[in-house]
């Protein structure tokens, strides 16, 4: 039996660092963020929503131009809603699609969903994985990764459910508080104890 896992976290807590260790074990990776690229292509239906609501200053060289959409709506709770309408329902038909090639391979899927608890997407997958650090960690590494004010990572982070409140929705925690060494060494042991062939 293939195993559809939910995998989630806040912002920059470290999902794509953790889904390209578990590729290595053999799990194919199904990317809403990749899907949301995907969703807002050049001349798709999706970039043309975007653009009626968001006007042409969302667009640039033909694609959806990210960071002036990002100024808007993590600091528009309203603009965020209309643009996640938008794009969530086509992402979910791009992931469907992913999963089920997957399953029929007979692979394990690792479906990386950053808003998998704000959208209550659980029942999709068979159990949820969270990536976690502590919300000081996580503004660290927003900042650094995406060099973000304080301002700006704090209302990204803000714009989700609280790190926290993930914790307690999710089945299993990995923890990636510490070195990029210390989580390879964590989820090699979880998987093990999953009784994953590792
Ligand atoms: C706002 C956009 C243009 C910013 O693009 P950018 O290249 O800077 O960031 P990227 O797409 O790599 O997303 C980075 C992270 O931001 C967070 N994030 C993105 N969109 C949202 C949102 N609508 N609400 C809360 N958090 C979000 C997620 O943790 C995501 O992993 C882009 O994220 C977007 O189109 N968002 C709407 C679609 C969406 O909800 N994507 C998240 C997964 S479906
Ligand atoms: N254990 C670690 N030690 C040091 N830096 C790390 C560690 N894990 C991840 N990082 C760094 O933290 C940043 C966020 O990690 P990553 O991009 O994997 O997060 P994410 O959850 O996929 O982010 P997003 O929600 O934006 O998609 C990256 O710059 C990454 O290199």
């Amino acid at each position: 039996m293939t195993k559809v896992i939910g995998l989630t976290g806040g912002i920059a807590t470290g999902k794509s660092t953790v889904s390209n260790i578990l590729k290595e074990y053999g799990f194919q990776v199904v990317d809403a963020d990749l899907a949301s690229r995907k969703a807002v292509e050049k001349n798709s239906k999706g970039l043309e929503q975007v653009r009626a609501l968001f006007g042409e200053d969302a667009i640039k060289d033909g694609e959806m131009d990210r960071k002036y959409v990002g100024s808007i709506i993590f600091n528009d709770e309203e603009m965020r809603k209309k643009l996640n309408q938008i794009i969530h329902p086509i992402v979910r038909d791009i992931m469907e699609d992913e999963k089920q090639q997957a399953i029929k391979q007979g692979r394990n899927v690792i479906m990386d969903i950053p808003l998998l608890f704000e959208n209550k997407l659980q029942d999709t997958v068979d159990e949820t994985w969270l990536v976690y650090t502590t919300a000081e960690t996580q503004v660290k590494r927003l900042k650094e990764r995406n060099q973000l004010s304080d301002e700006d990572a704090n209302a990204r982070i803000k714009s989700q459910m609280s790190i926290y409140d993930k914790k307690r929705l999710a089945d299993e925690i990995i923890d990636n508080n510490g070195s990029l060494d210390s989580l390879k060494l964590f989820i090699e042991n979880f998987l093990k104890e999953k009784g994953y062939h590792v």
